[in-house]
């Protein structure tokens, strides 16, 4: 399919193996809560900030009333990781912002603190995932990890957040619509913008307009014109250069204006469009005009400043077979106001008409993109009416995240010094599941992944073609077994530290847009579905269920009835 008119070269695709610095410079071991640091010192002084600690960051339920969840940002997780050290500067303004009495042992011991004893397993980005399942485990110095939970936890939130989105708005519009993400100033702040960008394509948009977006990450960008573009222009008296070699070069139209103007008053008076429309707005043919000029190998206008039946696409259709005549091909139309599923068709019909009476092959096939606030709600009122739209742009309802504005990621103690950690709670969804696990993605024989499940560390892998139980881990009645056709091990190193283990290249983002897609595409459709989905089982193997349940009744306290 033609697309929306790319800007600017090809951009090379850029890679995250070397790891280089967070792509926001304000990701500083600073970007965190003040009482990370109070936490911090109190470890110290209490000789307790080397104790080895295990952490999982995990959310407790999918957004937008689904039933997945993109995980993405992990690449800016690690890239904060082997940057994670306190500058004297940084140093000197954590002293002024701790009491007095905290002594200065403990600025020494920040002096000399980086991540190289911390160690990171984690879900590949672009990974569908689900409540419960660690996305990251983070093991290392208890001080050293706690400092870390709010600036990873913020990495991770918004990007999977957001690739969430642009996945569930993938899902809605269908493969084969072209999706560009036009958010940019919509978006909370530049750094929204920027990751909004980045993880809208990871999660299956096809481009941006966001021009730094597509420097910094090698993301396709498109776009059209604005409404300003059109109405800028009063007549078409103004254009001065008025010639434009034809698309070969063998010959030049030395009056491109005059080339319009007579396709206009044919289309006017042909059989099948007589009547349609009067006289079009002048104005916006002098800004056709004017962009076909520019550009007319890429040339799409944007027919809705006037009237898009009566002058919008009558003026683009003139333009268009002029530019045809020129052997150029025009790409299309974008739509950003009105009746869009049946402004798509009339469009359409009006394209196909021109084909047939004029005998221009692929005329209508004319590219038609659509925007003006759209979310998964109107592109899926815009499918049940039936539509004639090509691409979707769009910005505010993706990029800000609308239908709901932050994951609950956490970030919770499973482990110190191997002594295995729970956190209580009346509410049994924020239990926490401690131990230091493996998790594991069992394949049915449909080829679709069945059930996630959590084992402890040291428990065997579950085997193909194995009987095993998976648990629900907080209700007895909830179990299954399970006989996989494939295992797959969710967690693998991405920063190893000390450990002596192989560090997984972080891929890059158009691999990681590769695997989401395919990751998506993989799913039972019944958990992908927008109505009632059905939610997909995270489980615990039957030895980990045992020991949550006795560590529950272990550091729960005995009530007393009096
Ligand atoms: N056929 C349709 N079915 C459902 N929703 C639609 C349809 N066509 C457009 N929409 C949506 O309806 C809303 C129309 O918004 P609104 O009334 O503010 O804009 P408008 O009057 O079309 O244009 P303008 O931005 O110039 O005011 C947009 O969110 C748009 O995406
Ligand atoms: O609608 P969104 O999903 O946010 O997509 C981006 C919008 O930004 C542009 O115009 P802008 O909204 O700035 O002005 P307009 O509403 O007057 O067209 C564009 O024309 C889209 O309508
Ligand atoms: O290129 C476009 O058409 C565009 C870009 C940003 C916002 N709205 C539209
Ligand atoms: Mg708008």
């Amino acid at each position: 399919m033609e697309a929306a008119m790319a800007n600017g070269p090809k951009k090379q695709e850029k890679t995250a193996g070397g790891i280089d610095g967070p792509t926001n410079p304000m990701v500083t071991p600073l970007l965190t809560d003040l009482y990370q640091f109070t936490m911090a010192y109190a470890y110290w002084k209490a000789g307790k900030h080397t104790e080895r600690a295990v952490f999982d960051l995990y959310f407790r339920k999918n957004p937008f009333g689904g039933e997945f969840t993109v995980f993405a940002g992990l690449e800016e997780c690690i890239k904060l990781i082997a940057n994670f050290r306190f500058t004297e500067d940084e140093i000197a303004f954590i002293k002024a912002s701790l009491p007095l009495s905290c002594e200065d042992g403990f600025y020494d011991y920040l002096r000399g603190t980086d991540c190289s004893d911390v160690e990171i397993h984690a879900i590949s980005e672009g990974f569908v995932v689900f409540p419960k399942i660690p996305l990251m485990r983070i093991e290392g110095p208890i001080a050293v990890v706690q400092l870390l939970e709010t600036p990873l936890i913020n990495l991770v939130n918004y990007a999977s957040l957001v690739a969430t989105n642009a996945a569930r708005h993938r899902f809605v519009a269908g493969k084969s619509k072209l999706l560009l993400e036009f958010g940019l100033r919509r978006a909370q702040g530049p750094d929204g913008g920027i990751g909004a960008s980045k993880y809208c394509y990871m999660g299956g948009f096809d481009a941006t307009s966001n021009v730094a977006a597509g420097k910094l990450f090698g993301i396709p960008l498109r776009g059209t014109h604005s409404h300003a573009f059109v109405s800028s222009f009063m007549s078409p008296d103004e254009i001065i250069d008025k010639s434009l070699q034809s698309c070969d070069c063998s010959n030049a139209c030395e009056d491109f204006v005059s080339l319009v103007q007579a396709w206009l008053s044919k289309l006017k008076w042909s059989h099948l469009l007589g009547g349609i429309f009067g006289e079009t707005n002048q104005s916006e043919l002098a800004a056709f005009i004017s962009y076909a000029l520019a550009f007319p190998n890429t040339f799409l206008a944007l027919v809705d400043t006037y009237d898009v039946m009566r002058s919008g696409i009558p003026n683009f259709c003139a333009v268009a077979l002029a530019l045809n005549e020129l052997g150029y091909k025009a790409v299309g139309i974008r739509l950003d106001s009105g009746d869009l599923a049946y402004l798509s068709c009339e469009a359409r019909k009006f394209f196909q008409a021109i084909e047939k009476e004029f005998i221009v092959p692929d005329f209508g096939n004319m590219n038609i993109t659509a925007s003006n606030d759209l979310n998964e709600e109107t592109i899926d009122a815009l499918n049940k009416q039936g539509h004639e739209v090509d691409a979707f742009g769009i910005g505010t309802h993706l990029v800000t995240c609308y239908a709901q504005p932050a994951l609950g990621v956490v970030f919770k103690l499973v482990e110190i010094n191997n002594q295995p950690r729970i956190k209580l709670s009346e509410d049994v969804t924020k239990v926490s599941i401690p131990c230091k696990k493996r998790c594991y993605r069992l394949y049915g024989k449909e080829g679709y992944p069945l059930v996630d499940i959590m084992t402890g560390e040291n428990e065997p892998p579950p085997k193909v073609g194995e009987r095993i139980l998976c648990r629900h881990p907080f209700n007895e009645s909830k179990r299954a077994y399970v006989v996989p056709q494939c295992v797959e091990e969710l967690l693998k190193c991405y920063w190893p530290g000390r450990s002596g283990k192989d560090r997984e290249e972080l891929p890059s983002i158009k691999l990681i847009r590769e695997r989401c897609i395919k990751q998506l595409g993989q799913m039972r459709p019944d958990h992908m579905r927008r109505l009632n989905p059905t939610p997909y089982k995270v489980s615990v193997s039957a030895k980990l269920y045992d020991f949550i349940h006795f560590l529950w009744l272990n550091e729960a306290p005995v009530g007393e009835l009096q």
